[in-house]
């Protein structure tokens, strides 16, 4: 072992909210330590286990699922497999002897981030959203450092732990500066159009999608084109839905987008999903957005993301029982009116924080030296 290689863990996923954070953290780390050893605990069959290798970087998955909160009795099953993680989550720790564990949220990095914290091993969290979720609540107690994204984390967090740095977003998407011709043209779209994308997540949102499906009509009296990601899950009906409506030239279905940056770069307004990633990527950006945020995830924290933005007047706002109603309205009167569009791309960008994945990997690397340095190797 080199002396000053480190060996970093980087545990948690389940969603690209998660995933890509901790890629573009692990990428930071390595920029800085490129002989640094980083291994990824990821939960099995979920995102991560593709998504992770892709990105080179090993990962080993856990057995572990989330608790049902409505059904207690099928907690059975997810307590055993909790039992089996953190087995598996210490012998991992034995072997690869991290000097240090970073925990991004989502199931794994529940027993991954205890079992190192009680080895002794230094650990870091990073809460995306303006709401801390129940895994790093419980792991914030043995954590030495908690990288935030929103003031006012102190009513979740000790105070002296917590550092303020944003949401690491993918490099590539702030790098690659494709212009907007070019990229509406890889839609298969006209430059000369106005160009709205709507994305529901790295899932798909079932109320937008059906939002789309109900004005596929609206859609193709607009004269606005959109560029429509519906999630893995609901792509077979929405083809099915653009089939029957007949030709639909101004619209480009997808199940997911890989090159966000070109999607980006053809949207003059965004309809999504108030994922914490998404809207770190909106910010840095300066996308002018309608934010539409999902009632199904814990503590309703996307709406609380989304209000973070809109008390700032740097996002509209749908609620998603009025969006059938309003959503697909409103954003082809906002695309139309320059002014709106000015307003909120000037409002959201002063809410962007740089470098975000570079200063949470400094604070890494900073407890694996220390921790290597008073361990002697
Ligand atoms: C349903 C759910 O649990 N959502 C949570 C999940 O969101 P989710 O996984 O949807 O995450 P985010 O909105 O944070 O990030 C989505 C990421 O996927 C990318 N992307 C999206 C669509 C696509 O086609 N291609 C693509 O690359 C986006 O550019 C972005 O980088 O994690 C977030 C961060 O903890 C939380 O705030 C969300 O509440």
């Amino acid at each position: 072992m080199e002396k000053n290689s480190l060996r970093i863990i980087v545990s948690g996923g389940g969603t690209g909210g998660h995933i890509f954070p901790a890629i573009s953290i692990a990428n930071a780390i390595r920029k800085k330590h490129p002989d640094s050893e980083i291994l990824f605990v990821g939960a099995s069959g979920r995102m991560e286990m593709q998504r992770v290798p892709a990105a080179g970087y090993k990962i080993i998955g856990l057995p572990v699922a989330g608790f049902n909160r409505k059904n207690l009795l099928k907690n059975v099953s997810v307590l055993i497999k909790l039992f089996r993680s953190q087995r598996m989550a210490k012998k991992i720790i034995k072997d690869f002897k991290p000097d240090a564990a970073v925990g991004v949220g989502g199931y794994a990095s529940g027993p991954t981030l205890k079992t190192a914290a009680a080895a002794g091993i230094p650990t870091l969290i990073q809460e995306q959203n303006s709401y801390a979720g129940v895994t790093n609540k419980l792991l914030a107690k043995s954590a030495k450092k908690i990288c935030v994204a929103y003031e006012g984390m102190e009513r979740f967090f000790e105070k002296d732990k917590i550092i303020l740095t944003g949401n690491p977003v993918r490099q590539n998407l702030l790098d690659e500066k494709i212009n907007k011709s070019e990229a509406t043209r890889m839609f298969g779209l006209d430059p000369q159009k106005k160009t709205i994308l709507i994305v529901g997540g790295s899932l798909g949102a079932r109320t937008i999608n059906n939002c789309v499906m109900h004005s596929l009509n609206k859609i193709r009296q607009s004269d606005v084109q959109f560029i429509w990601q519906t999630g893995k899950i609901y792509i077979e009906e929405a083809k099915a839905a653009v089939k029957e409506a007949g030709s639909m030239p101004m619209l480009h279905t997808t199940d997911f987008i890989s090159d966000m940056a070109a999607a980006y770069s053809a949207a003059d307004l965004v309809i999504s999903r108030a994922g914490a990633g998404s809207i770190s990527e909106f910010c840095l950006l300066g996308k002018p957005v309608i934010l539409v945020p999902s009632p199904n995830v814990a503590e309703d924290h996307q709406t609380k993301n989304a209000l973070a933005l809109v008390n700032k007047e740097a996002a509209l706002y749908i609620k998603d029982s009025e969006a059938e109603e309003k959503l697909i309205d409103t954003a082809i009167r906002a695309v139309n009116e320059p002014d709106t569009l000015k307003r909120l791309s000037t409002n959201i960008t002063r809410l962007a924080f740089k470098n975000s994945a570079d200063v949470i990997a400094e604070e890494v690397c900073k407890l694996a030296l220390k921790y290597k340095e008073e361990h002697g190797h």
